[in-house]
């Protein structure tokens, strides 16, 4: 619940305030929306977007008590407002006051990164499931948890949700008795202050690569990591990455924001590189899965305790690092060597490099790597095991979307790739054979054989089809989507797994 006068104070506090509504200071609101689907009774309504007269229409005639809106919005209303001059930092700092700060009541690690965070998520949370006894939440790409029930449990729409999301499920999960959240944290949720004011306990920066630039992301790549960057000055200890790109750049911001003793760097062991405080070396590895030693290489990184050998039951050597990330961050919140030892080893990421074997027809990835960066560490690890025949890919890009990715993939193709099963992937309002075009124009080694087939299941099917024993199959970019958006639908779609699974009992039984 929130007064008018709350209301009021807060805004002015945070100098978001332009003019205030001449209302009773004690009128009540017990109910706080951004949508007119959503308004009832005593409601505070936030008004985003592109926010048509209709839908205010639609909000009064349901009964919106007042709004918070810029103070360029025009309507024709005499409804109450509050006129500020950032209204979605107003909908944040609202809705953390209105949910009643839950985030002061939970030990919070933010995750950021081109590529890893989905991953790196899931494996936080089954870590510290272990540590806290299930008493933690997960805000991911994928769902959100704010307790055991099912209720609790919703798929995702947005990376990072809507401010006024996040506090809600952040206070869901505070009642549901959770003393721990990990969240993904996205260049987007900066720029749009989804997480304004929010600060993290920990803050992991996993790597950044050009990427997300393009119409409704970011204009240009220095704004993409500018935002990306944010979560340094929201992290009261800081996680970096030593291999990522624009290290320099990355360093320099990060040791402005925390005291050294609350910045951990780590990275890929290296004889002559010593800058990571905790480094990560392959033991052994396979298709399958990897062991890797984590060692401590000073005496701040002494403090941690973490030093040792680590299993993980999902392949790739980027997940060592993300899970290297991990270890760090958890134990920053009280996870036990044994805790992360017993996550890491079971935990299991919803169609990341998710394998599946066939007796002659290799090994079989889902995976959900859709750009340069991820499909070449992809490709590159598989190339690196040494028992691989062919490597196969099957691959397309979306349409109407992250355009500037097109050339990426076919350029990781080029320099990974033994077949190439160029297919449809969410096409939109384009024709995903002149998708296929500008990837295949990357793909000039004449050691990769193209073959286009714009039925994504026909194009699975066949590359299944065509592997031998000793092949590895990549089903890249959709990971566990149950459709495809074509035209502004979301038609129904089987999924890679459910499609490779159905192709190699019938190809094998
Ligand atoms: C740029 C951006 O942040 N857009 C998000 C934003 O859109 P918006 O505020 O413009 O909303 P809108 O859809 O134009 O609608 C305007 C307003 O009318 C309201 N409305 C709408 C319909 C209605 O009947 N009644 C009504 O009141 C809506 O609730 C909204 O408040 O708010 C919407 C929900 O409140 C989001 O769905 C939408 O995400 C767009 C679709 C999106 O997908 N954004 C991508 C770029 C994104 O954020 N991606 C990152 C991941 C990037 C990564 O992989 O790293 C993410 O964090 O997910
Ligand atoms: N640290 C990493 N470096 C490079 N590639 C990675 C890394 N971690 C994961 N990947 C690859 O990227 C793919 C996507 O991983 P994940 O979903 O965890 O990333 P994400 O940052 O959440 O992605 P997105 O922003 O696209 O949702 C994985 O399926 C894997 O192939």
């Amino acid at each position: 619940m929130l007064t008018a006068e709350q209301i009021t104070n807060i805004l002015e506090s945070e100098y978001l305030l332009e003019t205030a509504p001449s209302i009773d200071e004690k009128t009540e609101f017990t109910h706080i929306s951004y949508n007119s689907n959503d308004v009832r009774a005593n409601t505070l309504l936030f008004i985003k977007g592109y926010f048509k007269p209709e839908y205010l229409d639609e909000a009064i005639a349901k009964g919106v008590t007042a709004i918070v809106a810029l103070d360029s919005f025009v309507h024709a209303t005499s409804l109450p407002t509050w006129s500020v001059n950032d209204n979605l930092a107003a909908m944040s700092v609202l809705s953390m006051a209105f949910y009643d700060y839950p985030q002061n009541k939970l030990a919070l690690i933010g995750i950021t990164g081109t590529k890893g965070k989905t991953s790196s998520a899931y494996m936080a949370y089954e870590i510290l499931k272990v540590a806290t006894g299930n008493k933690v939440a997960l805000s991911s790409t994928l769902m959100s948890i704010t307790g055991p029930k099912p209720e609790n449990q919703r798929r995702a729409h947005l990376t990072t949700p809507e401010s006024l999301d996040l506090f809600m499920w952040m206070r869901e999960a505070v009642d549901n008795g959770m003393t721990h959240m990990v969240m993904e944290v996205s260049s987007q949720a900066f720029k749009m202050e989804r997480v304004y004011g929010l600060r993290y306990n920990v803050g992991i920066f996993l790597n950044i690569s050009p990427d997300h630039v393009g119409e409704n992301e970011h204009p240009t790549f220095q704004d993409y990591i500018e935002h990306k960057m944010m979560l340094f000055d929201h992290s009261e200890q800081i996680v970096l990455n030593t291999d990522s790109q624009h290290f320099s750049e990355l360093i320099e911001h990060a040791a402005a924001a925390v005291p050294r003793d609350g910045l951990w760097l780590y990275g890929q062991y290296d004889e002559e590189d010593n800058r990571a405080d905790v480094s990560f070396e392959t033991v052994a590895a396979n298709l399958q899965g990897s062991k890797f030693m984590v060692r401590e290489e000073n005496q701040q990184a002494g403090r941690l305790r973490i030093g040792g050998q680590y299993a993980l039951d999902i392949p790739g050597d980027f997940n060592e690092s993300n899970a290297t990330a991990v270890a760090i961050a958890t134990r920053l919140v009280g996870a036990d060597t044994e805790a992360i030892k017993e996550g890491l080893a079971v935990v299991q990421i919803p169609g990341r490099m998710q394998m599946m074997t066939s007796k002659m027809h290799g090994t079989i990835y889902v995976d959900y790597a859709h750009n340069y960066a991820s499909i070449s560490a992809l490709l590159q690890f598989v190339r690196k095991n040494e028992t691989v025949d062919q490597l196969r890919i099957v691959v397309g890009a979306p349409g109407n979307k992250g355009v500037s990715r097109r050339p990426g993939i076919g350029q990781a193709i080029n320099e990974g790739a033994d077949v190439a099963y160029l297919t449809a992937d969410d096409p939109q309002y384009e024709d995903p054979a002149a998708i296929a075009d500008e990837i295949q124009a990357q793909i000039t080694a004449d050691t990769v054989v193209v073959k286009r087939e714009m039925d994504r299941t026909k194009a699975i099917e066949q590359a299944i089809r065509e592997a031998g024993p000793n092949d590895v199959v990549v089903l890249a970019a959709k990971g566990l989507d149950e459709y495809q958006k074509i035209k502004g639908v979301d038609t129904p779609y089987e999924n890679d797994w459910v499609v490779a699974q159905r192709v190699v009992a019938e190809l094998e039984n």
